[in-house]
């Protein structure tokens, strides 16, 4: 089991790229396998989460070619052949591995197809609730059967088949829902569409057009219209916002810090954080370069500055959902208190994310008060390094080694494997930064 040591930084000067969006790179690799032919699909993340929906795609008849890996990881760049919205039933299990995105998209299109599969994955993921997805889906006309060990957990068997349209109002405000919901719509006759109660990320919607399937949303329903085909495309996925933001807290709140993220998605439902940061006091400017493949892209450049708290609206807490982590490390380093209230779903993640960072956060010296469904945080006390655990949860993992760059004396983050379900390479661009250079 592998762990990372930091040591705190007097500077950061530093511009690269972060590798290829998650939230992307599934849904790249389910709807160029759904198409009528070969997309090249460039800058896929290579990361655990990522691969284990490739493989799942492949063990439903998806042939891929790799033209580009990363080393020890994966490809980066690859052909997907599109099998015409005509899958095989897999030869075994399907494995998600951590991934909750992977699963519940996976249980969408599984949904609808005409044979019996099972999805399953790791401990952590057999214990986060299913019953969000299998509720909607049943509704559409499949069977699914929670056979996790936790009631309403994976591994989930699912016996698809003709799905009918419907409308769903959701009861949480869930992409992955509302995704799963949307992919089983492709395989009706007719129109399904999803109410979702706010905002959340729409890159779904926004794959579905540059796929030229036809889509409509009208404020906060979302619909698709079934009996379409992905036309088969190309595809470049833009940086992980939610991979980069580590680095941008890293450099936000350290006074004469420079830092400048090239190439990294900046779709609005996922920029939260940065307005977060900027009514903490940050100086942050990010620009769109293009929105060629449907989603926006462009530059981040941060300069440090010392950070004051703030509130986080409730309506932002889904468009910065996993960036709750991180920001609460910059709500212990900035003066003043930070809330964040509205966040229940943080507990059912890859940890309890309310109960994991503020247990860390508190063994630093920070002061922190834990509710149900979110945290408040007296900043401004300085931070102590220390033994830390990840709790088998990435975004935890590379938070607290944020976190240690700025604390006093050295901290240790064990248990660290798990960043490689959405950063491979971190602890290289880490290395670098440790050693005031731009990672490569
Ligand atoms: O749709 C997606 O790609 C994701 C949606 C979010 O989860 P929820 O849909 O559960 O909010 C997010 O936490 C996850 O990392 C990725
Ligand atoms: C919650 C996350 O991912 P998932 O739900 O796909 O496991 C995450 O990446 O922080």
């Amino acid at each position: 089991m592998s762990s990372i040591k930091v040591k705190p930084i007097k500077d950061l000067w530093a511009e690269f790229e972060v590798p290829g969006d998650k939230s992307i790179s599934h849904r790249a690799a389910i709807l160029a396998g759904l198409s009528n032919g070969p997309c090249q699909i460039d800058n896929y993340l290579p990361s655990e989460d990522c691969i284990c929906t490739l493989n799942a795609m492949s063990n439903l008849g998806v042939d891929y070619e790799v033209l580009e890996a990363m080393e020890g990881f994966g490809p980066t760049s690859l052909i997907i052949r599109g099998k015409k919205m005509d899958l095989s039933k897999p030869e075994e299990e399907v494995d998600c591995g951590n991934s909750g995105t992977g699963m519940r998209l996976l249980a969408g299109l599984l949904a609808a197809q005409p044979f019996e599969s099972v999805l399953t994955g790791d401990a952590s993921l057999c214990s986060r609730p299913m019953g969000r997805i299998m509720k909607p889906l049943a509704e559409m006309g499949a069977s699914i059967e929670a056979l996790g060990e936790k009631p309403g957990c994976a591994p989930l068997r699912i016996t698809g088949g003709k799905l009918k349209e419907m409308t769903y109002e959701m009861p949480v405000a869930s992409a992955q829902v509302k995704s799963a919901i949307l992919l089983a719509g492709l395989f009706t006759e007719g129109k399904t569409t999803v109410v979702q109660p706010s905002e959340t990320r729409d890159h779904t919607e926004r794959m579905l057009a540059y796929f030229q399937v036809r889509s409509v949303r009208d404020g906060n329903h979302i619909s698709v219209y079934g009996g379409q085909m992905p036309e088969s495309r190309d595809f470049r996925i833009p940086g992980d916002i939610s991979s980069a933001a580590f680095w941008i807290v890293a450099a936000a709140c350290l006074p004469g810090a420079h830092l400048l993220i090239k190439n990294v998605g900046l779709n609005p439902t996922r920029t939260a954080l940065l307005d977060v940061l900027i009514r903490m006091g940050a100086q942050i400017k990010d620009v769109v370069l293009s929105e060629e493949y449907g989603e926006p892209y462009g530059n981040i450049e941060i300069t440090g500055k010392s950070l004051h708290g703030t509130e986080i609206k409730p309506e932002e807490v889904p468009n910065l959902i996993d960036e709750v982590p991180i920001l609460a490390v910059a709500g212990a380093l900035a003066q003043g208190k930070m809330s964040i209230r509205n966040a229940k779903e943080l507990r059912v993640k890859e940890s309890d994310r309310i109960s994991t960072v503020a247990d860390n956060l508190r063994a630093m010296g920070a002061e922190v008060e834990e509710y149900e469904d979110g945290m408040e945080i007296s900043g401004g006390k300085p931070l102590h390094g220390q033994v830390l655990d990840s709790f088998g949860d990435h975004r935890i993992a590379m938070a607290f080694a944020i976190a240690g760059l700025h604390a006093k004396g050295e901290t240790e983050i064990t248990n660290t494997d798990c960043i490689n379900t959405s950063y491979p390479g971190f602890s290289k661009h880490l290395e670098a930064i440790k050693a005031g250079k731009s990672p490569k």
